[in-house]
Protein backbone atom coordinates (compact mmCIF):
# COMPACT_ATOMS: atom_id res chain seq x y z
CA UNK A 1 0.00 0.00 0.00
CA UNK A 2 1.16 3.29 -0.48
CA UNK A 3 1.05 5.30 2.45
CA UNK A 4 0.90 8.86 1.39
CA UNK A 5 -2.48 10.32 2.48
CA UNK A 6 -3.53 7.44 3.94
CA UNK A 7 -4.98 7.20 7.41
CA UNK A 8 -4.47 4.96 10.49
CA UNK A 9 -5.53 3.81 13.51
CA UNK A 10 -2.61 2.07 16.06
CA UNK A 11 -3.50 1.10 19.63
CA UNK A 12 -0.84 1.05 22.51
CA UNK A 13 0.70 4.13 20.78
CA UNK A 14 2.28 6.29 23.56
CA UNK A 15 5.25 4.46 23.85
CA UNK A 16 6.97 1.48 22.74
CA UNK A 17 6.77 0.15 19.35
CA UNK A 18 2.91 1.92 18.53
CA UNK A 19 4.76 5.04 18.81
CA UNK A 20 7.58 4.25 16.78
CA UNK A 21 5.20 2.84 14.21
CA UNK A 22 3.15 6.17 14.25
CA UNK A 23 6.36 8.18 13.52
CA UNK A 24 6.92 6.14 10.95
CA UNK A 25 3.42 6.12 9.31
CA UNK A 26 3.56 10.39 10.12
CA UNK A 27 6.94 10.37 8.25
CA UNK A 28 5.75 8.83 5.19
CA UNK A 29 2.70 11.19 4.89
CA UNK A 30 -0.25 9.32 6.54
CA UNK A 31 -2.19 10.60 9.33
CA UNK A 32 -2.76 8.79 12.32
CA UNK A 33 -5.21 8.14 15.48
CA UNK A 34 -3.42 6.16 18.29
CA UNK A 35 -5.04 5.14 20.97
CA UNK A 36 -3.65 4.20 24.60
CA UNK A 37 -4.66 3.48 28.05
CA UNK A 38 -1.66 5.51 29.50
CA UNK A 39 -3.18 9.47 29.24
CA UNK A 40 -0.45 11.20 30.31
CA UNK A 41 2.10 9.32 27.77
CA UNK A 42 -0.31 9.77 25.21
CA UNK A 43 -0.41 13.59 25.72
CA UNK A 44 3.29 13.92 25.72
CA UNK A 45 3.38 11.40 22.64
CA UNK A 46 0.96 13.42 21.03
CA UNK A 47 3.07 17.02 21.97
CA UNK A 48 6.48 15.40 20.66
CA UNK A 49 4.38 14.12 17.33
CA UNK A 50 2.39 16.88 16.40
CA UNK A 51 5.67 18.96 16.79
CA UNK A 52 7.59 17.26 13.98
CA UNK A 53 4.37 16.50 11.73
CA UNK A 54 1.49 19.12 12.44
CA UNK A 55 -1.32 19.28 14.78
CA UNK A 56 -3.79 18.25 11.83
CA UNK A 57 -1.74 14.46 11.28
CA UNK A 58 -2.00 13.24 14.41
CA UNK A 59 -4.65 12.26 17.38
CA UNK A 60 -4.19 11.01 20.61
CA UNK A 61 -7.58 8.85 22.25
CA UNK A 62 -7.47 7.84 25.36
CA UNK A 63 -8.81 4.29 25.01
CA UNK A 64 -8.41 0.82 27.10
CA UNK A 65 -9.05 -1.39 23.94
CA UNK A 66 -9.90 -4.07 26.69
CA UNK A 67 -13.45 -2.11 26.92
CA UNK A 68 -15.79 -2.55 23.93
CA UNK A 69 -17.66 0.95 24.04
CA UNK A 70 -13.99 2.85 24.34
CA UNK A 71 -12.79 0.77 21.02
CA UNK A 72 -15.87 1.88 19.12
CA UNK A 73 -15.63 5.30 20.37
CA UNK A 74 -11.81 5.63 19.02
CA UNK A 75 -13.37 4.15 15.49
CA UNK A 76 -15.66 6.75 15.92
CA UNK A 77 -13.50 9.85 16.53
CA UNK A 78 -11.22 8.93 14.04
CA UNK A 79 -13.47 8.49 11.52
CA UNK A 80 -14.97 12.14 12.71
CA UNK A 81 -11.96 13.47 13.04
CA UNK A 82 -10.06 12.09 9.75
CA UNK A 83 -13.19 10.82 7.52
CA UNK A 84 -11.28 7.17 6.89
CA UNK A 85 -9.29 4.41 7.98
CA UNK A 86 -6.77 2.61 5.57
CA UNK A 87 -4.23 1.17 8.57
CA UNK A 88 -5.25 -0.81 11.64
CA UNK A 89 -2.89 -1.81 13.86
CA UNK A 90 -3.28 -4.06 16.96
CA UNK A 91 -0.75 -3.41 18.93
CA UNK A 92 -1.57 -2.52 22.60
CA UNK A 93 -0.53 -5.40 24.41
CA UNK A 94 0.67 -6.77 28.08
CA UNK A 95 3.04 -9.24 30.15
CA UNK A 96 0.27 -10.08 32.88
CA UNK A 97 1.08 -14.15 33.65
CA UNK A 98 -0.85 -13.49 37.39
CA UNK A 99 -3.28 -11.89 35.81
CA UNK A 100 -3.67 -14.28 32.86
CA UNK A 101 -7.38 -13.56 32.44
CA UNK A 102 -6.03 -9.62 31.83
CA UNK A 103 -3.80 -10.85 29.42
CA UNK A 104 -5.98 -12.76 27.30
CA UNK A 105 -8.83 -9.32 27.41
CA UNK A 106 -5.67 -7.36 26.13
CA UNK A 107 -3.59 -8.99 24.00
CA UNK A 108 -6.40 -11.57 22.39
CA UNK A 109 -9.86 -10.23 22.71
CA UNK A 110 -8.73 -6.45 22.24
CA UNK A 111 -7.09 -7.35 19.36
CA UNK A 112 -9.96 -9.58 17.46
CA UNK A 113 -12.44 -6.46 18.61
CA UNK A 114 -10.00 -4.17 16.84
CA UNK A 115 -10.06 -6.47 13.62
CA UNK A 116 -13.69 -6.85 13.34
CA UNK A 117 -14.04 -3.17 13.82
CA UNK A 118 -11.12 -2.56 11.14
CA UNK A 119 -13.16 -4.92 8.42
CA UNK A 120 -16.33 -3.48 9.17
CA UNK A 121 -15.25 0.08 8.85
CA UNK A 122 -13.11 -0.52 5.19
CA UNK A 123 -15.68 -2.53 3.90
CA UNK A 124 -16.75 -0.55 0.50
CA UNK A 125 -20.53 -1.44 0.93
CA UNK A 126 -19.53 0.48 4.29
CA UNK A 127 -17.95 3.23 2.38
CA UNK A 128 -14.66 2.60 2.93
CA UNK A 129 -11.67 1.89 0.77
CA UNK A 130 -10.37 -1.62 1.85
CA UNK A 131 -7.32 -1.37 3.85
CA UNK A 132 -4.38 -3.59 5.27
CA UNK A 133 -4.61 -4.29 9.21
CA UNK A 134 -1.46 -5.30 10.69
CA UNK A 135 -1.85 -7.62 13.82
CA UNK A 136 1.14 -7.17 16.51
CA UNK A 137 1.63 -11.29 17.78
CA UNK A 138 5.33 -11.93 18.60
CA UNK A 139 8.45 -14.89 18.65
CA UNK A 140 6.12 -16.33 21.21
CA UNK A 141 3.19 -16.60 18.88
CA UNK A 142 5.63 -19.39 17.26
CA UNK A 143 7.25 -21.09 19.58
CA UNK A 144 6.95 -22.17 23.67
CA UNK A 145 8.37 -20.26 26.51
CA UNK A 146 7.81 -21.84 29.88
CA UNK A 147 7.95 -18.07 31.38
CA UNK A 148 5.29 -16.76 29.36
CA UNK A 149 2.22 -19.63 28.81
CA UNK A 150 -0.66 -17.38 29.03
CA UNK A 151 1.47 -14.21 27.02
CA UNK A 152 2.64 -17.29 24.46
CA UNK A 153 -1.16 -18.60 24.22
CA UNK A 154 -2.07 -14.94 23.35
CA UNK A 155 -0.16 -14.54 20.73
CA UNK A 156 -0.22 -17.80 19.16
CA UNK A 157 -4.11 -17.16 19.03
CA UNK A 158 -3.39 -14.12 17.19
CA UNK A 159 -1.53 -15.40 14.91
CA UNK A 160 -3.96 -18.09 13.89
CA UNK A 161 -6.68 -15.49 13.64
CA UNK A 162 -4.85 -13.43 11.37
CA UNK A 163 -3.81 -15.87 9.32
CA UNK A 164 -7.56 -17.29 9.24
CA UNK A 165 -9.33 -14.44 7.93
CA UNK A 166 -6.58 -13.44 5.63
CA UNK A 167 -7.86 -16.65 4.03
CA UNK A 168 -10.77 -15.16 3.54
CA UNK A 169 -12.24 -14.31 -0.50
CA UNK A 170 -14.71 -12.02 0.97
CA UNK A 171 -12.25 -9.94 2.87
CA UNK A 172 -10.13 -10.47 -0.49
CA UNK A 173 -12.58 -9.21 -2.57
CA UNK A 174 -13.59 -5.82 -0.22
CA UNK A 175 -9.67 -5.18 -1.17
CA UNK A 176 -8.33 -6.10 2.69
CA UNK A 177 -5.35 -7.07 3.66
CA UNK A 178 -4.59 -8.93 6.46
CA UNK A 179 -0.56 -9.75 8.23
CA UNK A 180 1.16 -10.95 11.18
CA UNK A 181 4.58 -9.04 12.45
CA UNK A 182 6.43 -11.46 14.96
CA UNK A 183 8.87 -9.65 17.05
CA UNK A 184 11.18 -11.37 19.44
CA UNK A 185 12.84 -9.15 21.89
CA UNK A 186 13.58 -5.77 21.23
CA UNK A 187 14.52 -2.78 23.29
CA UNK A 188 10.91 -1.18 24.82
CA UNK A 189 9.46 -0.94 28.56
CA UNK A 190 8.41 -4.01 28.07
CA UNK A 191 11.70 -5.80 28.59
CA UNK A 192 13.90 -3.29 29.62
CA UNK A 193 11.86 -2.84 32.87
CA UNK A 194 12.59 -6.39 33.62
CA UNK A 195 16.27 -6.06 32.73
CA UNK A 196 16.22 -3.13 35.08
CA UNK A 197 14.51 -4.97 37.85
CA UNK A 198 11.85 -1.87 37.80
CA UNK A 199 9.22 -2.25 40.81
CA UNK A 200 6.21 -4.96 40.02
CA UNK A 201 7.78 -5.73 36.12
CA UNK A 202 9.86 -8.83 37.47
CA UNK A 203 5.76 -10.05 38.82
CA UNK A 204 4.79 -10.12 34.89
CA UNK A 205 6.21 -13.43 33.90
CA UNK A 206 7.30 -16.36 35.60
CA UNK A 207 11.32 -16.92 36.14
CA UNK A 208 12.61 -13.47 35.26
CA UNK A 209 16.06 -14.61 35.57
CA UNK A 210 15.96 -17.41 33.37
CA UNK A 211 13.87 -14.92 30.43
CA UNK A 212 17.00 -12.42 31.37
CA UNK A 213 19.53 -15.17 30.55
CA UNK A 214 17.18 -15.99 27.33
CA UNK A 215 17.83 -12.43 25.61
CA UNK A 216 21.31 -12.49 26.35
CA UNK A 217 21.60 -15.60 24.48
CA UNK A 218 19.23 -14.45 21.20
CA UNK A 219 20.25 -10.93 21.66
CA UNK A 220 17.20 -7.66 21.66
CA UNK A 221 16.18 -6.30 18.45
CA UNK A 222 16.08 -2.28 18.73
CA UNK A 223 12.53 -0.62 17.77
CA UNK A 224 14.17 0.40 14.55
CA UNK A 225 14.71 -3.01 13.34
CA UNK A 226 11.00 -3.81 14.07
CA UNK A 227 9.50 -0.76 12.88
CA UNK A 228 11.98 -1.81 9.20
CA UNK A 229 9.97 -4.80 9.38
CA UNK A 230 5.98 -2.74 9.82
CA UNK A 231 6.87 -0.74 7.27
CA UNK A 232 8.06 -3.03 4.96
CA UNK A 233 4.22 -5.10 5.50
CA UNK A 234 2.73 -2.19 5.30
CA UNK A 235 4.39 -0.92 1.99
CA UNK A 236 3.95 -4.45 0.38
CA UNK A 237 1.57 -3.84 -2.80
CA UNK A 238 0.28 -8.11 -1.29
CA UNK A 239 0.91 -8.66 2.62
CA UNK A 240 -2.06 -10.21 2.68
CA UNK A 241 -1.42 -13.69 5.32
CA UNK A 242 2.02 -12.91 5.64
CA UNK A 243 3.99 -13.65 9.41
CA UNK A 244 6.86 -11.56 9.59
CA UNK A 245 9.15 -13.11 12.19
CA UNK A 246 12.29 -10.69 13.21
CA UNK A 247 14.94 -11.41 15.75
CA UNK A 248 18.30 -10.17 16.22
CA UNK A 249 20.61 -13.11 15.15
CA UNK A 250 18.57 -13.37 11.52
CA UNK A 251 16.94 -10.23 11.33
CA UNK A 252 13.37 -10.14 9.18
CA UNK A 253 11.72 -14.29 8.20
CA UNK A 254 8.57 -14.44 6.23
CA UNK A 255 7.12 -17.75 7.66
CA UNK A 256 4.30 -20.12 5.83
CA UNK A 257 5.12 -18.93 2.66
CA UNK A 258 3.32 -21.36 1.62
CA UNK A 259 0.37 -20.11 3.08
CA UNK A 260 -2.76 -22.66 2.70
CA UNK A 261 -2.75 -26.32 2.63
CA UNK A 262 -4.44 -26.81 -0.40
N1 LIG B 1 9.08 -5.49 23.27
C1 LIG B 1 9.17 -6.73 22.83
O1 LIG B 1 10.22 -7.40 22.97
C2 LIG B 1 8.04 -7.36 22.10
C3 LIG B 1 6.75 -6.82 22.12
N2 LIG B 1 5.76 -7.42 21.40
C4 LIG B 1 4.42 -6.90 21.35
O2 LIG B 1 4.46 -5.60 20.80
C5 LIG B 1 3.35 -4.84 21.28
C6 LIG B 1 3.85 -3.52 21.81
O3 LIG B 1 4.72 -3.80 22.88
P1 LIG B 1 5.87 -2.81 23.38
O4 LIG B 1 5.86 -1.57 22.60
O5 LIG B 1 7.07 -3.60 23.49
O6 LIG B 1 5.32 -2.57 24.85
P2 LIG B 1 5.18 -1.27 25.76
O7 LIG B 1 4.80 -1.79 27.09
O8 LIG B 1 6.38 -0.41 25.63
O9 LIG B 1 3.96 -0.48 25.09
C7 LIG B 1 2.67 -0.99 25.13
C8 LIG B 1 1.70 0.15 25.11
O10 LIG B 1 0.38 -0.43 25.13
C9 LIG B 1 -0.41 0.31 26.05
N3 LIG B 1 -1.49 -0.50 26.57
C10 LIG B 1 -1.42 -1.52 27.46
N4 LIG B 1 -2.65 -1.96 27.76
C11 LIG B 1 -3.51 -1.23 27.04
C12 LIG B 1 -4.92 -1.21 26.92
N5 LIG B 1 -5.69 -2.02 27.66
N6 LIG B 1 -5.50 -0.32 26.08
C13 LIG B 1 -4.72 0.53 25.37
N7 LIG B 1 -3.39 0.57 25.44
C14 LIG B 1 -2.79 -0.30 26.27
C15 LIG B 1 0.57 0.72 27.13
O11 LIG B 1 0.08 1.80 27.91
C16 LIG B 1 1.80 1.06 26.32
O12 LIG B 1 1.80 2.41 25.93
C17 LIG B 1 2.67 -5.72 22.32
O13 LIG B 1 1.57 -6.37 21.73
C18 LIG B 1 3.74 -6.73 22.68
O14 LIG B 1 3.17 -7.93 23.13
C19 LIG B 1 6.02 -8.53 20.62
C20 LIG B 1 7.24 -9.08 20.60
C21 LIG B 1 8.36 -8.56 21.33
C1 LIG C 1 14.20 -9.52 30.06
C2 LIG C 1 13.14 -10.54 30.08
C3 LIG C 1 12.09 -10.27 29.09
C4 LIG C 1 10.90 -11.08 29.37
C5 LIG C 1 9.85 -10.99 28.37
C6 LIG C 1 9.50 -9.62 27.94
C7 LIG C 1 8.93 -9.35 26.77
C8 LIG C 1 8.69 -10.36 25.78
C9 LIG C 1 7.95 -10.07 24.71
C10 LIG C 1 7.74 -11.05 23.69
O1 LIG C 1 6.87 -10.89 22.85
C11 LIG C 1 8.59 -12.27 23.64
C12 LIG C 1 9.52 -12.20 22.53
C13 LIG C 1 10.37 -13.18 22.28
C14 LIG C 1 10.67 -14.36 23.12
C15 LIG C 1 9.75 -15.50 23.10
C16 LIG C 1 10.19 -16.72 23.35
C17 LIG C 1 11.60 -17.05 23.51
C18 LIG C 1 11.82 -18.48 23.94
C19 LIG C 1 13.18 -18.90 23.50
C20 LIG C 1 13.71 -20.09 24.21
O2 LIG C 1 13.07 -20.67 25.08
O3 LIG C 1 14.85 -20.44 23.92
Amino acid sequence: MKVLGKVAVITGGARGFGKAFSEALLKRGAKVCFADIDVSGGQQSQRELAAKFGETSVHFVKCDVAKEEEFRDLFRECLSKFKKINIMVNNAGILDEAGWEKCIDVNMTAMMRGTYLALEKMNPENGGEGGTIINVSSFAGLYPAHFLPAYVATKHGILGFTRSLAMDPLYQSQGIQLATLCPAFASTNMVTDIIQGEAGSRQKILYPDVAIKITENMGICSVADITDGFIELVEKENCNGDVLLIDKKNGKQYQFVNKTTS
